[in-house]
């Protein structure tokens, strides 16, 4: 049985919120809404596309018939995004090829739509780095539950696992699944560091190798 990492993305190995922040804002201010700014933004990412957009609607007063058209359409733009307006966390690279050169399986849990993940990680050159990707419309759950996880889990065969994280959602499924979980403290948390139950923290991928050498 294998020894797997599972990362969740938006937050954790990339800075992709001013790409997700673009793209809303081009679907609002198309139908004369007001944009978001970075923060506010932020604040609706982590429960996924449908629970982002309906939080943006909320934010703007729009009915809810608008809904569907307008998750389509940042969708859409999401899915042809060049990921000029999306980094990798300083170090995320080199750990992701340690992680390899190491033997780990490694996987993605992410909220993210499943399809909008691929391009990002096929932009990224990550596409060969991950064996299992799992996102927010894959199953018929997303996380918090913990089935996502799960899944991911049982496609890479581990029997020993880690799952890294940025936010409070995170934490929450990891602690439903029984799997060690590592916050990442830089991405996109609400809350303060002693609300999150982590096994594990950091704040630089310089860090990460001092985790594992504990997990596994
Ligand atoms: O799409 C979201 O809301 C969050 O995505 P994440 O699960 O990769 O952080
Ligand atoms: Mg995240």
């Amino acid at each position: 049985m294998a020894k797997a990492v599972i990362f969740d993305l938006d937050g954790t190995l990339i800075d992709s919120a001013p790409e997700i922040q673009d793209a809303v804002n081009r679907v609002w201010t198309s139908r004369g809404f007001e944009p978001f700014d970075l923060p506010t933004l932020i604040s609706f990412v982590g429960n996924g596309l449908p629970t982002l957009v309906r939080l943006a609607m909320e934010a703007r007063d729009i009915q809810g018939e608008a809904y569907r058209s307008l998750h389509d359409e940042v969708l859409d733009i999401y899915n042809a995004a060049d990921g000029s307006l999306t980094k990798p966390y300083e170090g995320v690279s080199e750990t992701l090829e340690d992680l390899s050169l190491q033997g780990f399986r490694l996987g993605i849990c992410t909220n993210k739509p499943e399809g909008a993940a691929r391009h990002v990680l096929r932009l990224l050159g990550w596409d060969d780095v991950f064996e299992v990707v799992i996102g927010g419309d894959t199953l018929a759950w997303r996380k918090p539950d913990r089935r996502p996880l799960d899944a991911v889990c049982e496609a890479l065969g581990a029997s020993s696992v880690l799952y890294v994280g940025d936010s409070e959602v995170d934490a929450e499924t990891a602690v439903a699944a029984n799997v060690k979980f590592a916050l990442f403290t830089e991405g996109y948390r609400k809350s303060p560091l002693s609300q999150i139950p982590h096994d594990y923290r950091f704040s630089n991928y310089d860090a990460f190798s001092k985790i594992l050498m504990d997990v596994f």
